[in-house]
């Protein structure tokens, strides 16, 4: 660290935001960036890098290993590990360009079995992140599931990046296809690594914002305090000095530092003997989790064999409460949400859009099938019940409290009183499951389903209660509202009340995103991008609406016939990868075409050699 520079942006958390973040900044070689990560680089690391190894850094030292509070709406008790109004100015228009403009797809190749139809229009080229479909095996989505879908009524759309979200199919994942390895926020990092006005510090643990000025009206940043968490320094405390600081430290980690910098609930604040500098109540508040049945409620008889490689997931189905309702269950469901005008904890303006996406049939339930493992697992998308994550000490690095608060929203419908979430996952799951598991050719493999669909409604649900838990997808703490209706960033990201204080990260989404938060967190970080640098005045002009490509010009993944370091049988076990095959020829040549140059370096630096 340069002791007297002063950063442009100063960036809290080198995570799935901040690091795209100060990436797409530091395009314009006059602003300097600073990027502060707790973490060290697990860039070489390959429970990372490869996708099939997705899930395998949980209990690592890439874990923070934090834990929910005990939890009275889940089973037993049972604690979480979470790892760790309107809308104001962002609108699809805006977030449907920042997704393009964060994404480098490439079309599956023609001979890729279960592909789906991607349109040209709905992706964009030039982004950071690469994205593709699976290459699959999975006759099983293709050949019973899609057509079960079908006979039970139910639509199977084609590309939903266009919008129209409902149905059921493949998405997009992050993957590059060039090496098959995962495509992040770390892998652009490599390509532009050598950016002199890029400065990403690790094992830089940031405890507090340190101020230039705390007199009235909005108080102003100096800079980051951090600590140095190496061993190198003896644990000493070192600072950063920007114009802007901009917290991406994520659900768990931005609102604390918010807190022990004296912006938050003085009741919070004042008995940790820190000075309320900012009183804004809304810090550390609408954390949600949407709720997951953590079980495979469908089993079949269906062998298969893996030749290698695949990544054999993320046939992705999201319904409408009305498609996986029975119209009893809709109709006392909606007669409680048209009889409640609020509900304690979660802010009306939250509310209303709930209200909204439930009457104008938006996917509200997502069947998650993950082949690789044989499940396919349930959850709500948008729950209902929010909670807090706060400090509850003076020391610096101690772990926050994180309370989801699941299943505390409770609804009366008919005449019961029941936990919101849990019912709604519970009757739409075995609604769901009976559908499919009564349509063939779907029914001609299914071997059981578990929960049996044919219990009674309570008793499912209870089995429900018993197996559901974190889906890992929280959002919230930071709530990109106005400040009257419980908002804590404005929509500039701008932490209330401070003149140079911002967060981006997946803690601003006011509403759970109705889908996996990851490609919207990326989204996010380039629309903030251009945010800031039309505040700064960094880049004169910046094309909003980038040209949208036709299919002539795309480019199209061409897997290369490279044997993986893990493949999985079919009950998704690793075993040796020496006997692979991969079924997908072709050559990274046809990824180097012009436009898509920037690609081809992320490609070149990125994974050479790590598998
Ligand atoms: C196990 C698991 C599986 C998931 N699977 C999926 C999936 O399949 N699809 C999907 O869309 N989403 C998935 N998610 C969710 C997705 O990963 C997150 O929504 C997304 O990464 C959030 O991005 P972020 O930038 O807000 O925070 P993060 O990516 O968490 O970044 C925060 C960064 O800040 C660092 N940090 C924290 N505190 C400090 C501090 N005090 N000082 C310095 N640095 C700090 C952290 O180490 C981290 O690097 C999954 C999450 C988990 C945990």
């Amino acid at each position: 660290q340069n002791t007297t520079q002063v950063y442009d942006y100063a960036i809290a958390g080198a995570g799935t935001a901040g690091l795209l973040l100060a990436i797409v900044l530091t395009e314009n070689p006059s602003i300097n960036v600073a990027v502060l990560e707790a973490g060290s680089d697990g860039r070489t690391n390959p429970n990372i890098t490869i996708p099939e190894l997705r899930g395998d850094i949980i209990d690592t030292e890439y874990d923070w290993d934090y834990y929910s509070t005990v939890q009275p709406g889940l089973y037993r008790n049972r604690s979480q590990a979470v790892n760790r109004g309107k809308t104001i100015g962002w609108n699809w228009e805006t977030l449907s360009t920042a997704f393009r403009e964060s994404e480098m797809f490439f079309a599956p190749p023609a001979n890729a079995s279960s592909a789906e139809d991607p349109d040209p229009a709905n992706h964009g080229y030039s982004g950071y992140i690469c994205s593709t479909l699976q290459r699959s095996v999975l006759s099983l989505l293709s050949d019973y599931v899609t057509p079960a879908l079908l006979n039970a009524g139910y639509a199977v759309p084609g590309d939903r990046n266009g919008g129209n979200v409902t149905g059921a199919g493949f998405l997009p994942l992050a993957i590059c296809p060039g090496n098959y390895t995962r495509s992040y926020a770390g892998s652009a990092y490599t390509a532009v690594q050598d950016r002199k006005n890029l400065h990403l510090y690790t094992n830089a643990q940031v405890t507090n914002i340190s101020w230039a000025s705390t007199s009235s009206g909005n108080i102003t940043a100096r800079g980051l305090n951090y600590v140095d968490t190496s061993g190198r320094t003896s644990n000493i405390s070192l600072s950063i000095q920007a114009d802007e600081i901009i917290l991406s430290a994520g659900i768990a980690g931005s609102p604390p530092i918010l807190e022990r910098s004296g912006i938050g609930n003085p009741d919070i604040l004042m008995p940790l003997n820190i000075t309320p500098l900012v009183n804004l109540s809304s810090v550390g508040t609408g954390l949600r989790d949407p709720l997951m049945m953590q079980y495979q409620p469908l089993q079949y008889n269906f062998s298969v064999e893996f030749t290698g490689g695949e990544y054999a997931q993320n046939y992705i189905d999201l319904r409408p409460a009305q498609d996986v309702l029975s119209p009893s269950d809709y109709n006392a469901a909606s007669t409680w949400l048209n009889s409640t005008a609020s509900i304690p904890g979660l802010e009306d303006a939250q509310f209303t859009v709930f209200k909204h996406l439930w009457y104008t049939r938006q996917p509200l339930i997502e069947m998650a099938w993950q082949y690789s493992s044989t499940q396919s697992m349930p959850y709500t998308l948008v729950p209902l019940s929010q909670g807090t994550v706060h400090i509850n000490s003076s020391d610096p690095m101690a772990a926050p409290v994180i309370n989801p608060n699941y299943n505390s929203v409770t609804a009366i419908i008919g005449n019961e009183t029941v936990p919101w979430d849990l019912w709604f996952l519970s009757r739409a799951s075995q609604f769901y499951i009976n559908e499919l598991a009564s349509s063939a050719p779907f029914s001609d493999v299914l071997t059981k389903t578990d929960p049996d669909h044919n219990l009674s409604p309570a008793d499912y649900q209870q089995a429900v209660f018993e197996r559901s838990g974190t889906s890992q997808h929280l959002t919230g703490g930071l709530p990109m509202l106005s400040r009257a209706a419980g908002g804590a960033v404005d929509a500039k990201m701008l932490v209330y009340g401070t003149r140079n204080v911002r967060v981006v990260d997946g803690s601003i989404f006011p509403y759970q995103p109705s889908a996996h938060p990851m490609g919207l967190t990326y989204a996010m970080a380039v629309h903030a991008a251009k945010i800031l640098q039309q505040i700064k005045g960094s880049k004169v002009t910046y094309t909003e609406e980038p040209a949208r490509s036709n299919s002539s010009s795309n480019a199209t993944a061409s897997f290369p016939n490279v044997a993986p370091t893990v493949t999985y049988n079919a009950k998704g076990s690793a075993v040796p990868a020496s006997s692979s095959v991969t079924t997908f020829t072709g050559g990274a040549e046809k990824m180097e075409v012009g436009r898509w140059m920037v690609g081809g370096i992320v490609i070149a630096l990125g994974w050479s050699g790590s598998m």
